[in-house]
């Protein structure tokens, strides 16, 4: 399509995204985690990441490829792993996105290398 010849790089990076955020069907990474109501995250964290802050540096054009999104995908990961202990459902939601969402981020890659 018209669209995908004048910016095959964002509409990869965009569907990308989409496809990693449907993995997370408990909406688990769908906003940052409230530090009002986590007083006690930044002690663990050092820099939050969810969906919605990746969707909003993806439209601002901050990410230049899909190691890029990798990045912040594995940093939101490594967070909730960091934070939540093993015996949470958000610790072992976290597990399952790193795997499924590795295999998305692989086969993207792979399309990014066609798209040239
Ligand atoms: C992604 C994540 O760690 C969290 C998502 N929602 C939360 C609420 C309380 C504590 C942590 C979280």
């Amino acid at each position: 399509t018209l669209e995908l010849q004048l910016t095959p790089a964002l509409v990869l990076l965009r569907s990308t995204l989409e496809q990693l955020q449907e993995k997370d069907s408990a909406c688990i990474f769908i906003s940052p985690v409230k530090l009002s109501e986590v007083p006690d995250y930044l002690e663990f964290v050092s820099e939050p990441m969810d969906f919605s802050t990746m969707r909003k540096k993806l439209e601002g054009h901050k990410y230049c490829s899909v190691a890029d999104l990798e990045t912040d995908f594995n940093l939101m990961v490594s967070n909730c792993l960091r934070y939540n202990s093993s015996d949470t459902v958000f610790h072992k939601a976290a597990m399952q996105l790193k795997e499924v969402g590795g295999a998305i981020l692989r086969h993207a890659q792979r399309q990014a290398v066609s798209i040239g």
